[in-house]
């Protein structure tokens, strides 16, 4: 790696839970799924479509199952151990398989867990505090970190949940990402007749169009992705698995959010 790669601002992308799990049957893989979007991740960086690449994964159900279950979300909190230990531990669970799946492939993918780097030190209504310098170092050093929606230290309500899609927003921002492709089972936002919407440029113009997720989600599906992928100078896109390859070649894929 040359100094001038080392930098070059990364491509952070988020696989969705949605993606790569089976949401409505407790901590089930959608193998095939998974599969194609590493393929299509290792394909890319073969091919040096990418060189850069930070990943993100959404916890599907392994992580909403578990964070329903004990009354957890972005916004409620636990202090219960116990329930922070199910959460992590099924997100842990689904990284370990992500992770396997990547290097199967070459992929130099290594884990970063964010209960251990992150918190929110204003409290709920406050912003994440993402240390961001081991994943720098990781890129930097030639890896491909993977982030994932985990628990999170919350003052004044013990630990709430973290979205992959709150991480990708800190990533990019961060890191000064080149573009951010978040990767779900739809083909990009939908409008009300199912057709997707090319270009999103504020949120009220598709409010009415956006709901929640269909299957169980603490965190605020769809309608939360866009609001927090505006709020981002990089271009982001919201694109289903037919969009991934496409994504990572540089080309549109989806709805462009920008
Ligand atoms: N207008 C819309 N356009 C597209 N999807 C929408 C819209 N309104 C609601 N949705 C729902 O949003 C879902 C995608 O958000 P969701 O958070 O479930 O995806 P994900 O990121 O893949 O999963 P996870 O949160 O587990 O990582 C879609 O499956 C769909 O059910
Ligand atoms: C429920 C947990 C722990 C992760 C939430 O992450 P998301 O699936 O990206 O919303």
């Amino acid at each position: 790696m040359t100094g001038d790669d080392a930098a070059a601002p990364p491509v952070v992308l988020k696989l969705g839970g949605s993606l790569i799990t089976e949401k409505d049957s407790p901590e089930t893989l959608d193998e095939p799924a998974l599969d194609a979007a590493c393929d299509a991740v290792a394909d890319a960086l073969a091919a040096g479509d990418v060189d850069r690449l930070a990943v993100v994964h959404g916890g599907g159900s392994f992580g909403h199952h578990h964070a329903s279950e004990r009354g957890v979300s972005t916004t409620e909190g636990t202090r219960d151990a116990d329930a922070v230990a199910a959460i992590h531990g099924a997100m842990k669970r689904l990284n370990a398989r992500v992770l396997e799946r990547l290097r199967e492939r070459g992929v130099p993918a290594v884990p970063v867990h964010p209960l251990s780097l992150a918190a929110r030190t204003g409290g709920t209504g406050g912003g994440l505090d993402l240390p961001l310098g081991s994943t720098a170092t990781l890129l930097d050093e030639g890896f491909v970190p993977v982030l994932h929606g985990d628990g999170v230290a919350t003052a004044g309500d013990g630990v709430t949940v973290v979205s992959g899609d709150e991480l990708v927003v800190e990533l990019a921002a961060g890191l000064g990402a080149r573009r951010v492709g978040v990767c779900s089972t739809v083909p990009g936002v939908l409008d009300g007749d199912g057709a997707v919407i090319p270009e999103v440029d504020d949120f009220e113009s598709v409010a009415d169009a956006l709901g929640a997720s269909d299957a169980t989600d603490v965190s605020g599906g769809m309608a939360a992705k866009v609001r927090e992928l505006l709020a981002l100078d990089a271009p982001a896109y919201v694109f289903g698995a037919d969009g991934l390859s496409p994504f990572l070649r540089g080309e549109g894929a989806g709805t462009r959010i920008d």
